[in-house]
């Protein structure tokens, strides 16, 4: 019984070429029902995402949430679907021709970028068989979430080695963990932030908004609460914000459980109670728009904030194809090749061979 995939045989010689595989959540193929379904349903079933037990959770998804979640869920990506489809997908594809572009300045051992998706399409496995099939030997994968989170950063790396589970000639591989407090990052952050304030305006207060996860994730060890503040502190101060022009909160719960607090949509009535005349959004923890930040910050928030009595509701959007953001992604990425970033023929002839 073959357990593993067929290899190139005899073995292609052991090749330094470098594959820089970009993750990123995924999203459904189209903004209908019948794509949600499976999107959901590959994305629910994930033990990093829900940890609730199999017998108890496969009984509860298959036979309540995925009758009903797809086609609401189906409705809130119409809202934001572009004519290049699903924002997320669109942001990817401009940041991996962009990343690609820049490292090719820095980076002069030969290298191929490809797009992986923990969920969806292009899925995890056709990126790698990708690279593979281009000659990487080694690949980096670079989650495009700051913060680790296991329900987040750890999925991407399961999904990179169920796919090194059906190999037989495995190549070398190196993961970025987070880069929450990276100088680069945060700089890049501040920067776009200070550019839409130069062209909007600025607010009595900002918001930073980081995407929720169950509090007993943060309570078991998953440091993704502690980097979240850092990630808020440090761009706050690279902004000169006072602690009353800023706060922290957490979005987009689901279920019953508790989760990080404070909620975002608290915050929002809150803040829309006391009759704030101006209020920004910004989700740092978000490298590109997607259906949390367009949806559910620009459209649902701003509905929050205004109908509990808040003035003007400003989203900034995320970093996307920002140049700051895309050279933030190609220090980060050389900075995790270091070793790696010596052509093939400078390793041969270190070690002798033709
Ligand atoms: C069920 C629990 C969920 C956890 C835990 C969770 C963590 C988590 N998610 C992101 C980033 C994104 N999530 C997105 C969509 C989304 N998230 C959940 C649930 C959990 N996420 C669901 C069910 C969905 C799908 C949409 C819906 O039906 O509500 C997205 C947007 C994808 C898109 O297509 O635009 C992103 C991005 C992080 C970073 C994270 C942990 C820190
Ligand atoms: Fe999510
Ligand atoms: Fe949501």
């Amino acid at each position: 019984m073959a357990y593993y995939n067929p290899e190139p045989h005899p073995p292609h010689a052991a090749s330094t070429k470098v594959g820089v595989l970009l993750a990123n959540l995924g999203t459904p193929d189209a903004p209908t029902a019948k794509a949600l379904r499976p999107y959901l349903n590959q994305f629910l079933m994930d033990r990093r995402v829900v940890e609730i037990p199999r017998f108890i959770w496969c009984w509860i998804l298959q036979g309540i949430i995925l009758w009903i979640r797809p086609r609401k869920s189906a409705e809130k990506y119409a809202s934001i679907w572009t004519k290049n489809g699903s924002p997320l997908m669109v942001y990817a594809r401009q940041q991996k021709a962009l990343f690609e572009t820049q490292l090719a300045q820095q980076l002069t051992t030969p290298f191929a970028v490809e797009l992986g998706m923990t969920y969806g399409n292009p899925s995890m496995k056709s990126a790698i068989e990708s690279l593979k099939a281009q000659g990487c030997g080694r690949i980096l994968v670079f989650p495009l979430y700051p913060q680790y989170a296991a329900s987040s950063t750890a999925a991407v790396f399961d999904a990179v080695w169920r796919v090194l589970l059906t190999m037989r000639n495995v190549p070398a591989i190196r993961t970025i963990k987070d880069y929450h407090n990276h100088p680069r990052y945060i700089q890049a952050l501040a920067s776009h932030i200070q550019t839409y304030w130069q062209q909007h305006g600025q607010p009595e207060k900002l918001v930073m908004s980081f995407h929720g996860v169950p509090k007993f994730h943060a309570q078991k060890g998953d440091p993704y609460y502690e980097q979240c503040l850092a990630t808020g502190k440090l761009l706050a101060s690279a902004l000169a914000l006072s602690g009353d022009q800023y706060e922290i909160a957490f979005q987009s719960r689901f279920g019953r459980q508790e989760w990080l607090q404070p909620y975002l949509a608290n915050m929002l009535d809150s803040l829309g109670k006391q009759k704030l005349k101006r209020l920004d959004v910004v989700c740092p923890g978000f490298s590109s728009d997607c259906l949390e930040t367009l949806e559910e910050i620009a459209m649902e928030g701003k509905h929050l904030f205004q109908s509990a009595g808040g003035g003007d509701y400003h989203y900034i959007p995320a970093l996307n194809a920002e140049s700051g953001w895309i050279e933030a992604m190609v220090t980060i990425a050389m900075e995790n090749l270091q070793g790696w970033d010596k052509s093939a023929v400078n390793q041969d002839a270190m070690h002798g061979s033709a």
